[in-house]
């Protein structure tokens, strides 16, 4: 077993990361987790370089027990900690559990503050400084290394709370775990509460004091590394903050705010942060809690950027929009979201990681089609983009037709009708026809407008994404003295993306007609 650094000794600046997710994490409704899914986190945080694992509250439930025995035996690196009041059956139990560790901690705990204590435990405060006593001394008899935390320490009185803490000590507590049960504190009276325990107990020079935050109020990470700047030199948390009710600590915060910010954070921890991505997609599964998206460190969008502003910034240089690399946490890379708020510059990288290398102009064409499918979709999609490249003859194919203006009225209590503007050659061009169905109309009014002997081979609709703002891909095949075309566009508008699919192949037929390319060759097209 390592002794415990104090603050002043030679590891003054490395923080021990105590991670709890497999025990405080699985306290939240329906976090509950199996044998094996405990084994596979549990594995994970050894390897990632977690200090401490608190696998688990053993007299809870044959389960538990049976887990942190389990995690006992496979953990290689970390200590194993199992949590216990403090009856004799609690801390013998836990004892049990962590015996074939190879490093292991018993974490005891009775509740401090005037309302737990009195009605709660219904206890005097004389009768709890008593059961500190007991427990620290009974649990000492089967570990060495033994933690003890005054519950709800952040609403317990201060004198009171220095004499629980000086007991623990004097029975041989070798960390003293401040926890903010209810999240209740604010940054400055946790600093402040490692302070006066730290200068008003005695004894303590190979003590560690820990932190432990809750999230009731959003400050976990700011009140447990307020605790660190006033001598904490442990910091309990969770993998994606998991954790009672709003949850705790997320260790992926507080790992990558001492790297990140080490300029005013100067302590260091174990944690290979590479793996901390790898670690929240586990839990997240296995518990099924989705990680909120914009959750810092691991939300889907913590790398992501959809404004164009942004997004034009870190092309030119990542460090102008992002603090850490994504690298750091274990993701290839950054994520530019094409969207509504996405400029040139970035749809012009985006064509280029898609294979197409475009023009100003005809940057600007596609441009102007993507902003309009932007208005009508949450994310526009590879294949959104993809479908309307084709759309947009940046195939090569000239524009002479294009669609201006539809409208479409069709129901169970009227015939079809399409009204359509095509501009054809520069002029605007309008027919209203009636027909089988929308996508008839619209087909036959093209014809008024532009007539052409040309046959409807093949006429195909499919969704490009998924949803019903997907966008609808329709291919048309025309086929005119031996020569076809074909056309495709998209749209979230079947009708529409029907309607430019038939135009589009019209332009593609135009082109072989002024080549008069011969049939054989034009039936690649
Ligand atoms: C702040 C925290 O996160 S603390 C950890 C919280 N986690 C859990 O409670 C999860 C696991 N808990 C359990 O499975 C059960 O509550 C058990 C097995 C621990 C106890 O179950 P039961 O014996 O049925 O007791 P129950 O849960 O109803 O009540 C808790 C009892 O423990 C007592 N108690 C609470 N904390 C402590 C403590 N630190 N030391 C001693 N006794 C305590 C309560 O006063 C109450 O005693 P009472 O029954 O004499 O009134
Ligand atoms: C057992 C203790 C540390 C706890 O989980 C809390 O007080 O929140």
């Amino acid at each position: 077993m390592t002794a415990p650094a104090s603050v002043s000794g030679p590891a003054a600046d490395r923080v021990q990361i105590f991670d709890t997710t497999l025990r405080d994490g699985e306290q939240s409704p329906g976090a509950t987790m199996t044998l094996d899914e405990k084994l596979s986190v549990a594995r994970l945080l050894d390897e990632m370089g977690v200090d401490i694992i608190e696998a688990g509250f053993p007299i809870a439930s044959e389960g538990d027990f049976e887990a942190v025995s389990a995690i006992s035996g496979v953990v290689r690196n970390a200590t194993v900690c199992g949590l216990a009041r403090t009856g004799a059956a609690d801390i013998e139990r836990a004892a049990k559990a962590v015996e074939k560790a190879h490093k292991n901690r018993i974490h005891t705990f009775i509740a401090t503050s005037p309302i737990h204590m009195a009605r709660k435990l219904q206890l005097e405060p004389e009768a709890v400084l008593e059961k500190i006593h007991f427990a620290v001394t009974h649990a000492r008899k089967f570990v060495d290394e033994v933690q003890w935390s005054p519950e709800d320490a952040t609403r317990s009185e201060h004198d009171f709370l220095v004499k629980a803490v000086q007991t623990a000590v004097d029975a041989g507590a070798r960390v003293i775990n401040i926890p903010d049960t209810v999240g209740y504190t604010a940054p400055e009276e946790s600093a402040a509460l490692i302070r006066l325990l730290r200068e008003r107990v005695t004894g303590i020079e190979d003590v560690i004091f820990s932190t432990h935050c809750h999230n009731d109020l959003g400050m976990a990470v700011a009140n447990s590394l307020a605790a660190v700047s006033a001598g904490a030199r442990q910091v309990e948390c969770t993998i994606n903050g998991l954790g009672e009710r709003a949850g705790n600590a997320a260790l992926e915060e507080i790992v990558m705010a001492m790297r990140v910010r080490h300029d005013i954070l100067p302590w260091t921890n174990g944690v290979d942060t590479t793996r901390i991505m790898q670690a929240s997609r586990l839990v997240s599964q296995i518990t099924g809690f989705p990680v909120q998206y914009n959750k810092a460190v691991v939300g889907k969008n913590a790398f992501a950027h959809e404004s164009g502003i942004h997004q034009d910034g870190m092309l030119k240089d990542t460090t102008t929009y992002e603090i850490m690399r994504p690298e750091m946490v274990g993701l290839t890379e950054s994520n530019l979201v094409m969207g509504k708020h996405s400029g040139r510059a970035a749809f012009r990288a985006k064509l280029k990681d898609l294979g197409h290398t475009v023009g100003d102009n005809q940057l600007n064409d596609v441009f102007v089609r993507f902003k309009a499918l932007a208005d009508t979709k949450k994310e526009v999609y590879d294949e959104d983009i993809l479908a309307l490249m084709a759309e947009t003859g940046a195939d090569g194919a000239p524009q002479r037709f294009e669609v201006k203006e539809l409208a479409v009225t069709c129901g169970t209590t009227r015939s079809p009708k399409a009204e359509l503007t095509l501009i054809v050659d520069g002029v605007e061009k309008s027919a209203t026809e009636t027909g089988d169905g929308p996508v008839d109309c619209c087909f036959k009014a093209i014809r008024t407008i532009v007539p052409h002997e040309a046959k409807l081979q093949l006429f195909q609709i499919h969704a490009v994404t998924e949803g019903t703002d997907a966008q609808a891909t329709c291919s048309v095949r025309l086929e005119e003295d031996g020569r076809i075309a074909t056309g495709r566009a998209s749209d979230t508008d079947t009708i529409l993306s029907a309607t430019r699919a038939y135009v589009h192949a019209l332009n593609r037929l135009q082109v072989r007609r002024e080549k008069s390319v011969a049939p054989q060759e034009a039936k690649a097209g």
